[in-house]
């Protein structure tokens, strides 16, 4: 009767449809009774179960004249069994899951998503999947890697061969995902967390790969391919990393930025001995042979390699092309950014992998361009000036890290703790770059953490032809290859000839750059300029390399004149900033003087009120004396006298001979000559 009781509007409707339905199929003589009969329960259930049924049954009992209540037993059975099998089957489901299947879940932070999504946006259950997900990238939305991670050389082959359209993937949507890998079926399932619902959907969701079987080899074997078809897409790259700060958090972490197609060697342009010796150098340390050498001698198993030279001179360039060059992943720290202090540098070297090129930008920044020694004393002198360093600025290093605990700036004693101490990662390959290298402690730069120092410069005549050569030279790729005639089939003789003639040509145009290339760096004055200034000069002839001759003496005299205001200008700045500190510090020193006039003055008057308040305290007693002596004067007057510090002073020097006032004047006793 409870249960009936929940639901009137069943029993109302199943009692409407019991009426008309007898109506139609019995005939006048059963109407009253079956008006009269009482809902059924069972009806009631058969509502909850199928919503609206009572009204359907009764519409087909009324058109076409089939009584659906001889078979409401039997459509109960059937509610009754699909709630069932609804609880049941997801029990027996987890418990097939846990006894009887391997599963491996795929955390959507890590960069294990981004493989195994490329992985599966290449197979066939994913492209015939009738419900799936479209991306243009098919990386995590997870803030842990969502880093813009365009891929730039697939989209730029796309946009030529698609017409810049952008490659569109296509992954499994939400739901359970069945397929076969190598002979065995596996379930791909893919979820949607309800918790966390500020989260956008893509970062809630999670992953999973099931297979039959309580050996999960085949799931390994799964995911070992898909990581090999991702490292096989970066082979060419060199992906790059950068320290910084979780957002929204204090926590630091490796952010991937990008992957860039690795430079060759030959293009930066440097010394071609000290280039060799670098690589020679980093394959030898990279020898699995020469880290055993390290371990059986216990020498730490790192290499350094300080670079050094003027802004713009190439050496973040050699750094890229090295990583690129033995296939390493590189990691960037700024030690100018805000976020270097020796918290932060600890974590970041903590999480890195065994074989990476880590590359410390800006060594040269604040604190660290002072010697350790000095630090003490440096430190003592500039504690004034800290007061106007910006958070997480690097400090003097004082060779006391728990000076920079709170202030969290990085000393270079806590630099050296985390290039070489305990915790400090070994097999990596780091990277020091600097633009003023003198300025360096020598802690810093000894042998064990700088193993190699190669220096940049300021173009010389050389390297202003490199520069222009490697501008002008025509190289493959060059062409715009739309509209060439390489569709065309060739005969071997016609091919032969073409090939014979555009090596021609190349030759004649190689010979034209290499004259030109020295007419321009004999207009180039040496050492003035940077290679980074001459490529910029140069890409806005790129197409004109005559133009370029002819207006690089016009470039020369503009960028010195620039020069010569910005140093005008800075100096200025500099005279302004300082007068206006000195202005501020005597104006300080002012303020000072006059407040320290302003307390003595105070403490004058504090002594004298203090004295009167002495004299007065003892004038009344003085007064009643009087008062008893005689003197038939009211003794309630004499405390008004006493409030006059004049009055009760002149009364205290008739009564105790004489006493020296503040003024330092001492008056005679009474009665003395
Ligand atoms: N020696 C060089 N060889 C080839 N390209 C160079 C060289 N020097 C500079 N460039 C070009 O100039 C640009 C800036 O160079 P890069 O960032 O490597 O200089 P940097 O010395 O690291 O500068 P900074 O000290 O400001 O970080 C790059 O585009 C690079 O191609």
């Amino acid at each position: 009767m409870s249960f009936l009781a929940l639901f009137p509007a069943a029993m109302a409707s199943s009692s409407l449809w019991s009426s008309s339905g007898t109506n139609e199929s019995q005939g006048s003589a059963n109407a009253s009774d079956n008006l009269q009969t009482p809902p059924t329960p069972q009806l009631a259930l058969i509502d909850f179960f199928f919503p609206g049924f009572s009204m359907f049954a009764g519409a087909i009992s009324k058109y076409l004249h089939i009584d659906l209540n001889l078979y409401l037993p039997l459509l109960l059975l059937t509610g009754v069994l699909t709630v069932v099998w609804n609880y049941a089957s997801s029990y027996l489901w987890e418990q097939l899951e846990s006894y009887f299947m391997s599963v491996v879940d795929i955390r959507t932070d890590d960069e294990i998503y981004n493989i195994l999504m490329a992985w599966v946006a290449n197979q066939r259950f994913s492209q015939g999947a009738r419900r799936f997900v479209v991306n243009t990238n098919l990386n995590s939305r997870s803030w842990r890697l969502w880093y813009f991670d365009y891929d730039d050389e697939e989209e730029e082959q796309a946009s030529e061969s698609k017409k810049k359209k952008k490659v569109l993937s296509y992954t499994p949507s939400f739901g359970s995902h069945y397929f076969w890998y190598r002979g065995r079926l596996l379930l791909f399932r893919r979820s949607s967390k309800e918790s966390n619902s500020f989260m956008l959907v893509s970062e809630r969701e999670e992953i999973s790969i099931s297979c039959f079987g309580r050996n999960p080899w085949i799931l390994k074997e799964l995911l070992m391919e898909a990581r090999q078809m991702y490292l096989q897409k970066d082979e060419h790259k060199t992906l790059i990393y950068r320290g910084t700060l979780k957002p929204g958090s204090t926590e630091p972490t490796w952010q991937r930025c990008m992957a860039r197609a690795s430079r060759p060697f030959s293009t930066v342009i440097l010394n071609e001995k000290t280039k060799q010796e670098l690589i020679d150098d980093v394959t030898d340390y990279l020898r699995p042979s020469t880290q055993r050498w390290y371990a059986n001698r216990g020498i730490p198993y790192r290499r350094g390699y300080m670079l050094h030279g003027p802004p713009g001179t190439g050496k973040s360039s050699l750094s890229l092309a090295l990583a690129g060059f033995f296939k390493m992943r590189i990691y960037i720290v700024s030690l100018s950014s805000i976020t270097a202090n020796e918290e932060t540098l600890a974590a970041l070297f903590a999480e890195l992998p065994r074989r990476c090129v880590v590359l410390l930008e800006d060594i040269d920044t604040a604190g660290l361009t002072h010697t350790r020694e000095g630090g003490q004393a440096q430190s003592q002198n500039q504690s004034t000036d800290d007061d106007d360093m910006v958070p997480g600025q690097l400090t003097t290093g004082n060779g006391n890290t728990n000076n920079n605990g709170p202030t969290g700036r990085l000393s270079l004693s806590g630099l050296l703790n985390i290039l070489d101490g305990v915790a400090s990662q070994e097999g990596r390959v780091l990277i020091m770059t600097t633009n003023h290298r003198k300025q360096l402690d020598s802690a810093l730069i000894r042998p064990g953490r700088v193993d190699m120092i190669v220096e940049f410069g300021l173009a010389d005549e050389e390297m202003t032809e490199a520069i222009f050569r490697a501008i002008f030279a025509h190289l493959d790729g060059d062409d715009d290859n739309s509209n060439t005639a390489a569709d065309v089939p060739l005969d071997a003789d016609e091919r032969k000839r073409l090939e014979v003639e555009k090596a021609k040509v190349q030759a004649a145009h190689d010979a034209k750059v290499e004259i030109q290339a020295k007419a321009f760096s004999a207009k180039v004055p040496t050492h003035e300029f940077s290679p980074a200034e001459l490529q910029g000069y140069l890409m806005k002839y790129k197409r004109n390399a005559q133009g370029a001759i002819d207006n690089i003496e016009a470039f020369v005299e503009q960028t010195r004149k620039d020069r010569k205001e910005k140093q005008l200008k800075e100096a200025e700045e500099k005279r302004k900033a300082e007068a206006k500190k000195k202005e501020e510090e005597a104006k300080k020193q002012a303020e000072e003087a006059k407040k320290k006039e302003e307390e003595e003055k105070k403490k004058d008057e504090e002594k004298t009120k203090k004295a009167a308040d002495e004299k007065a305290s003892s004038a009344p007693t003085t007064a009643e004396t009087v008062a008893d002596d005689g003197d038939k004067k009211p003794a309630k007057e004499e405390p008004k006298e006493a409030k006059s510090p004049e009055k009760l002073e002149l009364k205290a020097e008739g009564e105790s001979g004489h006493e020296k006032l503040d003024s330092g004047y001492v008056t005679p006793a009474s009665g003395d000559p």
